[in-house]
């Protein structure tokens, strides 16, 4: 999924990006990278591994300068490799940095072109790397210096027009200011805050709300579907419109899983969302499950306790706390590799065994894609003693592969891809599954902003609002990334060693 910020600032803001990046870590834990500009150079460190490993005090040291941009890396294109670690650097125009949260459909194609045409090389297989070109090219079109904002806006425009997919992107543009941008979709998240330092006003950009709260910024709003915001080193603000038919359309799994619960998304609370998921699946409960012996309602942590707590509201059942979940651990679903994922759900999650002791539980959890959480967490509540395990999941049966920024290439992988629930539920050796349905999901979420009137939700229904992505697309796509993908190791083996960004010490 990846986090995304950029600030110009009037201090030092290698401080308030690295902080920024530790609240956004919830969207990616693979790599991280700060880059600031001092002096008219740019100052750069990234490498695999969560925030608090990869910036050490000597690497903050060397990120002086009063703007920068960061990201945390959550890898859906190319390799986990760290010469595919963000921000990406490229030298012309001016020397152009890029962060990028999403992943295009396009992006072989445009590869292709960019090597042909515009004698452009892309030296790694990331989508970010080439969208970082694609963003240089046009930029290298304007004729003057300094490139004037409508000059600017003007490459955004044609960046909209050649790449396909999502993306929301933050970049750098040496003698100029930060530039960032939102898909024509808005399918990922990005948001504007502002804030007063001795009388100068710092901008900041960051994928959620709750990056802004961190470093004492004040949210301004949502960057709208296909607009671009250009920020001057000076601290001036440019806005405009880029797309041709902007129609906001943010995904919904961000409000199921990805976004941390006190982020604001598109005017939306992630939290209310949940709490309202949680009613609307207890109130489905109630009518499809009427007698069901359930003596107590049990998050699966940690993303659907939100949602649980209302169920057992709504059922009228005590809600307990039956999983302690180890702190060190991070989120499984976002690991790389299915047996990496396997292994830490136990790592991670432990069960109290008074609260299953002869007892019939309904667990809860925001959504189950792959099984492999539900799969174990209902075999360790057995093991606890629990008499009758149910589950519920407060999101729809995620069918379909996605291709906008979450791994998930492949149906194969999907428990519910071609299975109806009673197989499920089989499967993952529950007692009951029940699943939210996708109109109360929807619903859930747009109670908290009625104007939103669609989502991207390709991975319960199938459709894909770019309306690029064929059955064709897909079978490529998962011959390059499902996890038996040949080529896919090979990638992994090939680049592990590449490291062009040569700051790695
Ligand atoms: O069916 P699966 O393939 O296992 O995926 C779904 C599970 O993965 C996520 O948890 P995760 O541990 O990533 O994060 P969390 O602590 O935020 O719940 C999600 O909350 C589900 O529990
Ligand atoms: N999850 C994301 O947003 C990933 C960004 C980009 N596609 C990458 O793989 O690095
Ligand atoms: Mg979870």
């Amino acid at each position: 999924m990846c986090g995304i910020v950029g600030i110009v600032g009037s201090t030092p803001v290698n401080q308030s990006i690295y902080d920024a990046l530790t609240v956004l870590q919830h969207r990616g834990q693979d790599a991280a990278g700060i880059v600031t500009l001092e002096s008219n150079r740019f100052r750069l460190r990234k490498a695999n591994g969560l925030v608090r490993d990869v910036f050490e005090a000597r690497h903050m040291q060397r990120l002086q300068g009063e703007v920068g941009i960061g990201h945390v890396r959550y890898p859906t294109a190319g390799s986990s490799s760290a010469s595919e670690a963000q921000p990406f650097y490229v030298n012309s125009p001016y020397g152009l940095a890029l962060a990028h949260n999403g992943n295009l459909t396009n992006a072989a194609e445009i590869r292709e072109t960019l090597f042909e045409q515009t004698k452009r090389h892309v030296n790694t297989t990331s989508d970010s790397e080439i969208l970082l070109n694609v963003l240089a090219n046009q930029l290298e079109k304007a004729p003057s210096y300094p490139i004037s904002p409508s000059e600017i806006f003007a490459a955004v425009r044609e960046v909209h027009r050649v790449v396909k997919g999502a993306y929301a992107v933050v970049a750098m543009l040496i003698g100029h200011g930060i530039i960032a941008f939102r898909d024509p979709h808005g399918i990922r998240p990005l948001c504007l805050g502002k804030r007063e330092v001795a009388g100068k006003t710092e901008y900041m950009v960051a994928s959620e709300s709750v990056a802004l709260d961190a470093v004492g910024f004040d949210f301004v709003r949502d960057v709208a579907p296909g607009e671009a915001v250009y920020i001057t080193f000076d601290g001036e603000l440019f806005t405009e419109q880029c797309a041709d038919n902007p129609v906001l359309t943010p995904c919904v799994f961000e409000f199921v899983y990805f976004a941390r619960p006190d982020s604001f998304i598109d005017k939306v609370s992630v939290y209310g969302a949940r709490v309202r998921m949680g009613v609307k699946l207890g109130e489905k409960i109630k009518r499809e499950w009427e007698d069901l012996d359930i003596d107590v309602v049990i998050p699966i942590p940690e993303t659907s306790t939100d949602s649980a707590l209302e169920i057992a509201r709504t059922l009228d059942k005590p809600y307990r706390q039956g999983f302690v979940k180890n702190r060190y651990v991070g989120r499984t679903f976002i690991m790389p590799g299915q047996q990496m994922r396997r292994k830490s759900v136990r790592r991670k999650l432990n069960a109290i065994r008074s609260e299953f002791k002869d007892k019939s539980v309904l667990l809860v959890d925001d959504s189950i894609v792959r099984g492999t959480t539900s799969e174990q967490i209902i075999e360790m509540a057995r093991e606890a003693g629990a008499k009758r395990v149910y589950l519920a999941s407060a999101a729809p049966e995620v069918r379909f592969p996605n291709v906008y920024g979450i791994d998930m290439p492949s149906a194969n992988e999907l428990i519910a891809h071609g299975r109806e629930v009673d197989e499920i539920c089989q499967m993952i050796g529950a007692d009951g599954l029940i699943f939210q349905d996708l109109e109360d999901l929807v619903a859930a979420v747009s109670e908290g902003n009625p104007d939103i009137t669609q989502f991207e939700s390709s991975v319960f229904n199938g459709s894909y609002v770019t309306g690029d992505v064929s059955q064709q697309y897909l079978e490529y796509l998962e011959g390059l990334r499902s996890e038996d993908s040949k080529h896919q190791r090979e990638i992994q083996q090939d680049l592990a060693n590449l490291e062009l960004h040569n700051e790695g010490v």
